[in-house]
């Protein structure tokens, strides 16, 4: 796998004599969409404000591709691109207009740079409108452009979903899976809300007071030697446990299913198999858990 385009080390933050954040380890790969994921108070702005620069690191690290932002803040940071918090906008001035003015303040204005950032986040048709007209999802987005502006290889986002609606929710979660695949950005994005890292996520992160409790691939590529639970609805069951038990796989019936549990290579064989014996076979898929079944069964029905 390539380098990672951050590396975050031992990262702590004290704050009087609490500990906030405790010694964080984590990568951010390009192209992926990693989730942080924690309930309110975890640490999560915190972290984020960490590695864009706007709070000091009280001890370890955070390089991005290969820069340290305690040493070299200015350089790591050239190509990280945040929104912490609520974006800051002129609601009397055009979305284009703001892109400008911000712009402006970094450096020299680039239309065209404008104009593709408008179109990664989807607000061609609103630009040149007053951003008081916008909807919260719309600020949300020109947050995002906002921050794209300078072609950040890592883009971090503090809760972008909060206060969407399910709409809303649905085109940043779009915008974002798109910026990943097309750009190759490496986004980092906070929630509280398990449901919706598990959909925009490829891989999540979960904090608990300050410390990382787990890590969790949602998009999960199964090994071939993987054993996984699959659920067969086949008919005649008695003749598909017979089939089942020639190739010594066992069989748990439950609810006109079959259950089994098999090697990820095995599958093939179990079809060709079951349509060799002339079974009507209505379904064979994998009995996926829940990301928040999978967290409920590590932490014992703990809280999120
Ligand atoms: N400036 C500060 N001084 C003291 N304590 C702080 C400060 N900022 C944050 N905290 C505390 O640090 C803890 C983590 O806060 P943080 O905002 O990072 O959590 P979070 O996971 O982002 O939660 P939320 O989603 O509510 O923002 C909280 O207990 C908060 O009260």
């Amino acid at each position: 796998m390539a380098e990672p385009v951050a590396k975050i080390r031992h990262l702590t933050k004290r704050m009087g004599n609490r500990e906030i954040v405790k010694d964080l380890n984590f990568d951010i790969h390009k192209g992926e969409i990693l989730g942080f994921l924690g309930p309110n108070g975890a640490g999560k702005t915190t972290t984020m404000r960490m590695m864009v620069g706007l709070m000091s690191i009280s001890e370890g690290d955070i390089k991005i591709n290969g820069k340290s932002v305690r040493r070299h803040k200015e350089a790591a940071l050239k190509k990280v691109g945040g929104m912490i918090e609520n974006p800051e906008m002129y609601q009397f001035l055009s979305g284009f207009d703001n892109l400008v003015h911000f712009q402006s303040m970094m450096g020299p204005v680039n239309k065209q740079r404008i104009k593709e950032v408008t179109k990664l986040v989807g607000l061609e048709g609103a630009i040149k409108n007053k951003v008081k007209t916008y909807s919260l999802g719309m600020r949300q987005r020109l947050g995002i452009a906002q921050a794209l502006l300078h072609s950040p290889d890592l883009l971090i986002l503090d809760e972008p979903t909060n206060g969407l609606d399910p709409s809303g929710i649905r085109e940043i979660r779009d915008y974002l899976r798109r910026l990943a695949r097309e750009e190759d950005i490496a986004v980092f994005v906070s929630s509280h809300l398990l449901s919706e890292v598990e959909l925009l996520c490829d891989r999540i992160i979960i904090i608990q007071n300050g410390v990382i409790t787990d890590v969790e691939n949602v998009r999960q590529d199964n090994s071939e030697d993987e054993t996984i639970t699959m659920a067969l609805r086949v008919v005649p069951q008695d003749k598909a446990i017979g089939i089942l038990n020639d190739l010594n796989i066992a069989a748990r019936a439950e609810d006109g299913r079959l259950f089994v549990n098999i090697a990820y290579k095995q599958i093939p064989k179990l079809n060709q198999k079951l349509v060799e014996h002339q079974l009507d076979i209505y379904a064979i898929e994998p009995l996926k858990q829940s990301l928040e079944e999978r967290f409920l069964a590590k932490t014992g029905g703990g809280q999120l």
